[in-house]
């Protein structure tokens, strides 16, 4: 992918884009009355339903199979680190990184039990580690002195998250969790929200893993003056993600897009992947089909984006950890809700009769 021309990257781009397609209405309706059919009340299982239909519709099969699980954690680093917006410094991404190959980080913990499998995957590190490499560069540059990237490594990251889908789905897996690990990007993530979305980024930042207040202010300010050098344009979500976004960010959006291209669900995490669900519904609406919403983040930004996406989240923990953890957590559930829907007895005319006369003896 390294030899080819910003021209190639982008026709590729354009290409997979347009041959999107939205979801089928016909399907959803028949995995919506396979659900009325089952003996319970109607939609008792609320959005838990809801997936089930969403995923019927966006495979066109309404036998919904979610037996082969994925997390796909992309780690990366971010340049703005040195403006003192972080506790930590950018050699916790790469021990993050590589202690997901040994279970040792709360994902990967989480997967174990939940027998969902994890790959980590570097796309832009600033350190050389164990975990596989499809690097698009060492790191992000410092966006408040110029572009975090360039345009070709925008769409070279993007390729990168598609690329990954296809992968997974060739090797039989079903669903795909988002997950990501990198100092620094709730700033970056709320520098691409805050021009998506067009709020002040004092209305989106928070304290990310953790910050003070001089903290939070030094994040505010560095997250408006890269806003201010760089100037992206809020209508092309691309040079949103190159001038002030990450390659986290960017490989986010490219599983969300091969989500719809290769018509595999892809679980949408906390605030991180949630700025990387808007910037690829931005590039696409009919993407938003493939999204499967699970948990609302601590992060301030995160229901302001949910309410643009128009997205009710079915979990409400508070959590704010990142990695793929509120993804992972909500996998197993639905993984409950596609075990009633194939396997509980319908409802017959004679069920129903039963049920009545039951009903009327107690
Ligand atoms: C030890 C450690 C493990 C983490 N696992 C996820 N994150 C989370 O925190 C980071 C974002 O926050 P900020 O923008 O403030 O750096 C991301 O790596 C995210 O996944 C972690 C952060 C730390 C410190
Ligand atoms: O919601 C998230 O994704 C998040 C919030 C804080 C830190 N890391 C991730």
């Amino acid at each position: 992918m390294a030899e080819q021309s910003l021209e190639q990257l982008e026709q590729e781009f354009h290409q997979i884009v347009s041959g999107i397609h939205p979801a089928d209405v016909v399907t959803k309706g028949n995995a919506q009355k396979k659900w009325n059919s089952i003996a319970k009340p109607l939609h008792s299982l609320g959005k838990l339903e809801d997936h089930i239909m969403q995923i019927a519709a966006l495979t066109g099969d309404t036998d919904v199979n979610l037996n082969r699980k994925a997390l796909i954690v992309m780690c990366a680093d971010n340049g703005v680190v040195e403006e003192g917006v972080t506790q930590t410094g950018q050699e916790v991404t790469a021990i993050v990184a590589e202690n997901f190959l040994t279970c040792n980080t709360s994902a990967a913990i989480m997967c174990k039990k939940a027998g969902v499998d994890i790959f980590p995957i570097d796309i832009g590190m600033a350190a050389d580690t164990k975990v596989p490499r499809y690097k698009t560069a060492n790191g992000t540059a410092n966006m408040t002195k110029g572009p975090a990237m360039t345009r070709m490594q925008a769409l070279q990251a993007i390729l990168t998250g598609i690329h990954q889908v296809k992968e997974k789905k060739e090797a039989g897996y079903k669903i795909i969790a988002t997950g990501e690990m990198g100092i620094g990007n709730t700033t970056t993530s709320s520098a691409v929200a805050s021009v998506l979305l067009g709020d002040e980024p004092a209305e989106i930042t928070g304290r990310g893993a953790g910050l003070t207040n001089e903290g939070l202010e030094r994040k505010i300010h560095a997250i408006e003056k890269a806003i201010a050098v760089n100037r992206p344009k809020w209508d092309d979500p691309v040079d949103v993600l190159a001038k002030v976004g990450g390659f986290d960010l960017a490989g986010i959006t490219g599983l969300y897009l091969g989500g719809a291209v290769y018509r595999i669900p892809i679980v949408v995490d906390g605030f991180i992947s949630a700025v990387a669900a808007l910037a690829a519904v931005r590039i696409c609406e009919w993407v938003k089909d493939a999204m499967i919403v699970s948990h609302v983040s601590k992060e301030p930004g995160m229901q302001k984006i949910l309410k643009e996406l128009h997205m009710d989240a079915p979990l409400h923990a508070d959590m704010c950890l990142g990695e793929g953890t509120g993804a992972v957590a909500y996998l197993p559930v639905l993984d409950l809700a596609a075990e009633v829907y194939g396997r509980m007895s319908t409802f017959s005319e004679n069920d129903i009769e039963d049920y009545k006369e039951l009903g009327e003896k107690e």
